[in-house]
C-alpha cells in the first residue's frame, strides 16, 4: 500500500467521525466570524438614544451571548469527533502490525531489532495518532479560519483587507523555509529515537552481565553518545520552532498596527465606523491563532508522515505466500495420522553459500523416538529450525505425510509439531500462567497443570515456593535456576498433546537422574506421538528407537544405541567420556 493509500484508508475508516468533525469545525469558525459582526452593529448603536435603537442593541447582545454559548458546545463536539479517529486508527494500526509481525518470516526479524520494533510501536504510533487526530482537527481549523476570516474582513473594507494580507504573506514565506528544514529533522529525530531504543534494549537485556563485568561505564558512554545526538537534533528542531512561532506572532502584531494606523485614517475620513474598526481588529486577533498553529500543524504533519513511512516498512514487508496456503479440514484430518520425512535437505543461512546442513535424509514415523547427537556447531539447532519451518527451507525437502511443509502455512504445520528450544523463554507471570500460556482455546484444569508439573519433575520445587504455582517468575524467569526454567518450559510443552514433540537440548541444565526421570515419564505417555530429542548426552539418547549422528552438517551414522556403540567410533568415544563424567558426578 502506498503512503497516500494508507492515509486514505484510515480516513475512510473513520469517515463518519471526520465528516461530523469537519461540520462542527466549520460551525465553530462560522460562529466565530459572525460574532464580531454583531459586536460591530452593537457598538454602532451605542450612541442611538431611540427606543428602537435600544431594542436592537439588546437583540445584538443576546445574539452574541447565544452564539458564544453555542460555540462552546460545537467546539467540544468538534474535538470529540476529531480526536477519536486518531485513537481508533492507532489501535487498528497496532493490531495490524502485530498480525503482520506474527506472520513475517524469521529473516525479517533478523534485519529488524526488537528495540526498533518497540520504537515503532511507541514513538511512531504516537506520531500516527497525532496525525489522524489533532492533525486533522488543526488542519481544518486553520483552513476554515484562514479562508472565512478574510472574507468577512473584505465585507467591511477591501482596502484594509488587502493591506492586512501583506504581513500574512511574509509570515507564510518564513513558515515555508522552516517547514522544509524541519522535514529532514523529523526524519533524523525518529531514526535517532530508534537507534537509542535498539541500544537500550540490547544493554538492558544484558544488565546483569554489564554490572558483573564492570562494563557499566562503557554502557553509559554508549547511551550518553546516542542521547547527545538525539539532544542535538531536538535542539535544532526547537531552534526552528522558537524562531517560526514568534515570527508568525510578529506578523499578526504587524497586521494589528496596520489596521490601527490605516483604519484610524479611514475612521477620520469617515469611510469606516468605530464598530467596523473594532470588528476588523477582532478578526485580526482571530487570525493570530491559526497563524501560530501553522507551526504546530507542520510538526504534526511531518512527524506523522515519517512515522507512517516507518510503520509501512513493516506493513509492506511481504508475508510469504505459503502463509495463506491453509490445509482444508479433510487434509487436516488426514495429517493427524502422518509422520515426518526429511529428503536431501541442504540448507544455507541467508547471505551465505556455505551449507550448514548437507543432504540430510531421515524419517520419524508416528510413535517413534528419534535422537540427534552431534558436537558443538554440527547443525542440530539449524536442523530443528528447518523441520519446524522456522527457517525458510527449499521445497521438497521436509514432508509431513505427503504435505511439503515449505508450501503451507506455518500455523498449520505447528498444529502437528511442537518445538521446545534450548533457551526457554518465560514471561514475567506466574508459574501456572507460564504453563497455560497460549492455550486459551482448550479447557485446562488444575489437575492438568499438576500433572505436567509432575511429569517435568518440577512439582517438588514448586511446592517449596511460598506461593506455589502462583509464584511470579520475574522477567524471562529471572527468579528460577537454569534447570527450573527448562523444566517449566517442558511442563508447558507437555500440557496438550502434539503429534511430534521436538526437544532441542532442553534438559542440558538438569542432572542426569532428573533428565532420566523426565524422559521416562514422557516416553510412557507417548502412544502414537513421536519425539525428536536433540542432546549432547548419549545417556539421554540411549532409549531412542533410532539415533542420528551429525557432524559438520552431515549425517555420519544412524542406528540404535547398541548398533552405534558397535559401529561408530565418535558415538563410542562420546559415550565413554560421558559415562566417566557421570560416574564422577554420582561419586
Ligand atoms: N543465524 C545464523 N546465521 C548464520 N549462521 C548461523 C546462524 N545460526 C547458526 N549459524 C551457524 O550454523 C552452524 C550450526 O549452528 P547450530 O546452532 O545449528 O549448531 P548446533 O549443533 O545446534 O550447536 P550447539 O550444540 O552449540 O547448539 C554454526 O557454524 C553456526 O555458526
Amino acid at each position: 500500500m502506498t503512503k497516500i493509500g494508507f492515509i486514505l484508508h484510515y480516513l475512510k475508516l473513520n469517515r463518519l467521525s471526520y465528516s461530523l468533525a469537519v461540520l462542527f469545525i466549520f460551525l465553530v469558525n462560522w460562529l466565530q466570524v459572525q460574532i464580531p459582526l454583531y459586536i460591530q452593529r452593537a457598538i454602532d448603536l451605542i450612541d442611538d438614544p431611540t427606543e428602537a435603537g435600544h431594542g436592537q442593541l439588546t437583540h445584538y447582545v443576546t445574539v452574541v451571548v447565544l452564539m458564544a454559548t453555542a460555540m462552546i458546545v460545537v467546539r467540544i463536539l468538534s474535538r470529540v469527533y476529531a480526536f477519536n479517529p486518531g485513537r481508533i486508527t492507532e489501535a487498528a494500526v497496532k493490531n495490524k502490525l502485530l498480525y503482520q509481525l506474527n506472520r513475517l518470516p524469521h529473516s525479517f526479524h533478523q534485519g529488524f531489532a526488537s528495540g526498533q520494533l518497540i520504537s515503532v510501536m511507541n514513538n511512531d504510533m504516537h506520531g500516527v495518532r497525532l496525525f489522524f487526530g489533532v492533525g486533522v482537527l488543526q488542519f481544518f481549523n486553520v483552513f476554515f479560519a484562514l479562508s472565512l476570516t478574510p472574507v468577512w474582513m473584505w465585507q467591511i473594507s477591501p482596502a484594509l483587507t488587502l493591506y492586512s494580507v501583506i504581513p500574512i504573506l511574509f509570515g507564510f514565506v518564513i513558515f515555508r523555509i522552516g517547514f522544509k528544514r524541519m522535514k529532514d529533522l523529523h526524519r533524523e529525530h525518529l531514526s535517532r529515537l530508534q537507534s537509542l531504543s535498539k541500544h537500550l534494549m540490547n544493554l538492558l537485556s544484558g544488565i546483569d552481565l554489564l554490572k558483573n563485568s564492570n562494563m557499566s561505564d562503557w554502557a553509559q558512554q554508549e547511551v550518553g553518545r546516542l542521547n547527545q545526538q538525539l539532544l542535538e537534533c531536538r535542539i535544532k528542531m526547537a531552534r526552528i520552532q522558537t524562531f517560526i512561532i514568534p515570527v508568525l506572532e510578529y506578523t499578526n502584531n504587524l497586521m494589528k498596527i496596520l489596521i490601527l494606523g490605516l483604519g484610524g485614517y479611514l475612521l477620520l475620513q469617515q469611510q469606516l465606523s468605530l464598530g467596523e474598526i473594532t470588528a476588523f481588529l477582532s478578526y485580526s486577533v482571530m487570525l493570530a491563532f491559526p497563524l501560530t498553529q501553522l507551526g504546530r500543524i507542520a510538526t504534526v504533519y511531518q512527524r506523522g508522515m515519517v512515522s507512517i513511512s516507518r510503520v509501512q516498512e513493516i506493513l509492506n514487508a511481504e508475508i510469504p505466500k505459503t502463509e495463506f496456503n491453509r490445509l482444508s479440514p479433510p487434509q487436516l484430518e488426514l495429517a493427524q495420522q502422518a509422520s515426518l520425512s526429511v529428503r536431501h535437505l541442504t540448507f544455507c543461512y541467508p547471505g551465505s553459500d556455505e551449507p550448514v546442513l548437507k543432504d540430510i535424509s531421515f524419517d520419524i514415523p508416528a510413535g517413534k523416538k528419534v535422537g540427534i547427537l552431534g558436537g558443538v556447531g554440527s547443525g542440530k539447532t539449524t536442523l530443528v529450525n528447518c523441520l519446524s519451518h522456522h527457517f525458510d527451507i527449499p521445497e521438497g525437502s521436509v514432508y509431513w505425510g505427503d504435505i511439503d511443509i515449505a508450501t503451507i502455512s506455518r500455523n498449520d504445520i505447528r498444529r502437528f509439531m511442537r518445538t521446545v528450544t534450548q533457551d526457554p523463554y518465560l514471561f514475567s507471570n506466574s508459574i501456572e500462567n507460564n504453563i497455560r500460556f497460549g492455550q486459551n482455546h482448550v479447557e485446562i484444569t488444575d489437575a492438568d497443570i499438576d500433572q505436567v508439573l509432575e511429569l517435568s519433575q518440577f512439582a517438588e520445587d514448586v511446592s517449596r515456593f511460598q506461593k506455589g504455582k502462583q509464584t511470579v517468575v520475574g522477567e524471562k524467569g529471572v527468579m528460577l535456576s537454569g534447570g527450573q526454567k527448562q523444566r517449566l518450559s517442558m511442563a508447558r510443552a507437555l500440557l496438550t498433546p502434539t503429534n511430534l514433540l521436538i526437544l532441542d537440548n532442553v534438559l542440558s541444565a538438569v542432572d542426569y537422574e532428573t533428565e532420566r526421570k523426565i524422559l521416562k515419564h514422557i516416553f510412557r505417555r507417548l502412544g502414537q506421538q513421536s519425539i525428536l530429542l536433540v542432546s549432547h548426552r548419549v545417556s539421554a539418547l540411549e532409549y531412542m528407537d533410532e539415533i542420528i549422528v551429525l557432524d559438520q552438517g552431515r549425517i555420519i551414522a544412524q542406528g540404535s544405541h547398541q548398533q552405534l556403540l558397535e559401529t561408530n567410533s565418535y558415538y563410542q568415544k562420546t559415550w565413554r567420556l560421558q559415562q566417566n563424567s557421570k560416574e564422577a558426578s554420582l561419586a
